[in-house]
């Protein structure tokens, strides 16, 4: 009997390529697609309408599953609170674990019967039979890999899940869309976060739900420089926007949300070599007892630099294994509170955690 597997499907042209090509290996697809956002989810309804032609055209059937519940209690509120308390969370690697995977699975298994499921993520799983550990690698293709957002899947969801695109390129699944001719083989790609694409701008959204209220710009020193209209329009290491005239380039160095404060410094001023970070998920490797050398990549764009993970008793929520401190060989730009630190050793991801304010 042919093995069973549910797609997540986003109506992009990535998953619908996961879903063809297993489907042309004799796997007995399911679609799935998660309906995530209420109001302004133009992108979502469009997205159910693109994967119901996918499974029309593939001849398989679809489900839709109105997850709009999970997606704000989740990553709305997640986003909202963190950014009220001056942090730049980072929604995409929570939306994975919290709204897609293990829901996702819970789905497939309770509703369905089914035990695997599979995405159009860029990365690859191995599992590794000495530690018994399935293992996450980045994507073959450098420039499309999402293994950082994938560091908080936790392992009892990783050995039900497949990438089918973590060996391929992205010029390659486009090609493979057009040799299929999948209706969404030319669809353009999404160029930021789905909540950005939804609203406009990330501060069209938080302005829906934070009051804009009106502040200080202040150097390091407690200068007055300028006058801001939310500490949540501001990132750390941002350099445009600021609205304050300078001889020299400013970057924000700190948010201060208690003060209604953001503080700006020179480029030097934002750089710092240790952080600490916590709620660890451990991927490839056990939970660490003593210190580690590793890659840590600190945003999803910025290239990995090496540190020493020191490992510390335990996090915010108590558990052991779960907090550590980052001490990295050169002082970094920009570390930013709310974002991942995720640790590799070359292409191998080791784990990662939420950076706490500094
Ligand atoms: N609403 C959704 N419902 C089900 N699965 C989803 C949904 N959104 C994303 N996914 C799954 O997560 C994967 C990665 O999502 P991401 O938002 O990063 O999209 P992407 O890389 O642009 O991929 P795609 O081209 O498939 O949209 C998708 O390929 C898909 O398998």
């Amino acid at each position: 009997m042919a093995k069973k597997v549910v797609v997540g499907l986003s109506g992009g042209v990535d998953s619908s390529v996961a879903a063809a090509l297993l489907h042309q290996q004799g796997y007995d697809v399911t679609g799935l697609t998660l309906w995530l956002m209420r109001g302004k989810g133009q992108c979502c309804s469009d997205g159910m309408v693109d994967a119901a032609k996918i499974c029309e055209q593939l001849n398989i059937p679809h489900e839709i599953v109105d997850s709009r519940d999970v997606f704000e209690q989740n990553i709305i509120n997640y986003l909202v609170t963190g950014y009220a308390a001056g942090s730049t969370p980072l929604p995409c690697s929570r939306c994975n674990k919290a709204v897609k995977f293990t829901p996702m699975l819970q789905y497939a298994k309770e509703q369905l019967g089914i035990e695997t499921i599979a995405t159009g993520h860029y990365a690859r799983i191995k599992f590794d039979s000495d530690t018994g550990r399935y293992q996450l690698y980045r994507a073959v293709d450098r420039a499309k890999d999402q293994s950082y957002f994938l560091y908080e899947v936790p392992q009892t969801d990783l050995g039900h899940c497949v990438f089918p695109l973590g060996e391929l390129t992205k010029a390659e699944t486009r090609q493979i869309a057009a040799e299929f001719g999948l209706t969404t083989a030319e669809k353009p790609e999404s160029q930021d976060l789905c909540l950005i694409e939804a609203h406009g701008s990330m501060r069209e959204f938080l302005d829906q739900y934070i009051y804009q209220r009106k502040g200080n710009i202040v150097d390091t020193q407690g200068n007055i420089l300028g006058e801001h209209e939310g500490t949540h329009h501001y990132t750390i290491g941002q350099r445009k926007g600021l609205g304050v005239a300078a001889a020299h380039p400013l970057y924000v160095v700190a948010i201060d949300a208690g003060k209604n404060e953001v503080i700006v410094g020179d480029r030097a001023e934002t750089e710092a070599q240790e952080c600490t970070i916590n709620q660890i998920n451990w991927v490839s490797l056990a939970p660490a007892t003593s210190p580690i050398r590793a890659e840590v990549q600190i945003r999803y764009r910025t290239p990995p630099a090496l540190a020493t993970i020191v490992p510390l008793d335990s996090d915010s929520q108590g558990d052991a294994n779960r907090r550590a401190r980052i001490v990295f060989d050169e002082p970094q730009f920009s570390i930013t509170p709310g974002q991942a630190a995720v640790f590799y050793s070359g292409e191998l991801l080791l784990g990662g955690g939420l950076i706490e304010p500094l």
